[in-house]
């Protein structure tokens, strides 16, 4: 799919999706957070929300997790209304938040044994470790945890209840380059078994790696809503060529690169120097959609 895929102002709500929103507000004071807000999520799509600080991000999450009360609008999370949502609905939701847990005096694997003890169909506590990669700290305190490990531990906790539905608030913050690929491939991996995922990131790569769809929130409001790959018009965008020429690096756009690598390697009797094509990266659109629009 190409392009905008919001929901219209108006639109009724879709039962068939995991989140469906129609025109949510939360206000603090006078001033709304999330100022009419329309978006769907697919059950089974890993979808990020990308916003500079203080859009409005936690806020539509809290309200979607049933942790805020919203001040207009509809929300169905899993077919309820969070509002109203009750024990049932609540064991189907996954949270991963920066929880703390890793401060308790419980060894990793009682932690876990202790949260899955809430849920009537919890998946088992060692798979869970065997999937975050924390096997091997499974005795360990919390509090001796490094920072990635426990936030691998706060993951664990957020999955071992099994939910249809995860949420994942700027999960690899403070992860180390290796740590952040294994955790692609866990978040992966609970996709395949059929999670659907909520994600909030600062990290564009992550969005890129992760997301099927990302959308835009600046002020309180969903700016655009689209495949990492087309987010505002990087699909169609021209691309830059770039090489070197009697020691001076040139660049040019062009929506016709091959053409235009073809003419340039005729110019030169070998390898072009220091060739590169490029398109705008998700952070390129990213940057220039927010523009100015941060606090
Ligand atoms: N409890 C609160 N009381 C008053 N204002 C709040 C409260 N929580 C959030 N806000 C305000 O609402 C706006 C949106 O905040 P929110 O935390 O949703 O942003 P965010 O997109 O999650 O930002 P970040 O990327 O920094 O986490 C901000 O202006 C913030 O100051």
């Amino acid at each position: 799919m190409v392009g905008d895929s919001r929901p219209r102002p108006g639109d009724p709500l879709d039962p068939d999706a995991a989140i469906s929103v129609r025109g949510l507000v939360k206000r603090y004071g006078d001033r709304a957070a999330v100022d009419g807000l329309d978006l769907d999520i697919r059950r089974g799509e890993i979808f990020a929300l990308l916003g500079p600080n203080g859009a409005g991000k936690t806020t539509t999450v809290e309200v979607l997790e049933g942790h805020r009360r919203r001040d207009g609008g509809e929300v169905r999370v899993l077919g309820v209304d969070p509002a109203r949502g009750g024990r049932r609905w609540k064991a189907e939701l996954g949270i991963v938040l920066q929880s703390g847990a890793g401060d308790s005096q419980l060894s990793v694997r009682e932690l876990l044994e202790a949260r899955a003890a809430c849920y009537g169909d919890p998946r088992d506590p060692g798979e869970v470790l065997e999937l975050v990669g924390l096997t091997e700290k499974a005795g360990a305190r919390g509090r001796t945890l490094s920072g990635g490990q426990r936030r691998r531990l706060d993951v664990a906790l957020g999955i071992v209840g099994r939910p249809r539905l995860l949420f994942l608030d700027e999960p690899t913050t403070g992860f180390d380059p290796e740590a952040r690929r294994q955790f692609w491939s866990l978040i992966r991996s609970l996709r395949d078994l059929g999670t659907t995922m909520l994600l909030t990131t600062h990290y564009l790569d992550e969005a890129e790696t992760l997301a099927d769809r990302v959308g835009v929130i600046a002020r309180g409001r969903l700016a655009e809503v689209a495949v990492p790959t087309a987010l505002g018009g990087r699909g169609s965008a021209p691309a830059v060529v770039g090489w070197t020429e009697d020691g001076v690096r040139r660049t040019a756009e062009t929506a016709t690169p091959t053409a235009f690598v073809r003419d340039l390697a005729a110019r030169f009797p070998g390898e072009v120097p220091d060739l590169t094509v490029g398109r705008p990266t998700l952070e390129d659109v990213y940057l220039k959609m927010i523009g100015g629009s941060g606090e």
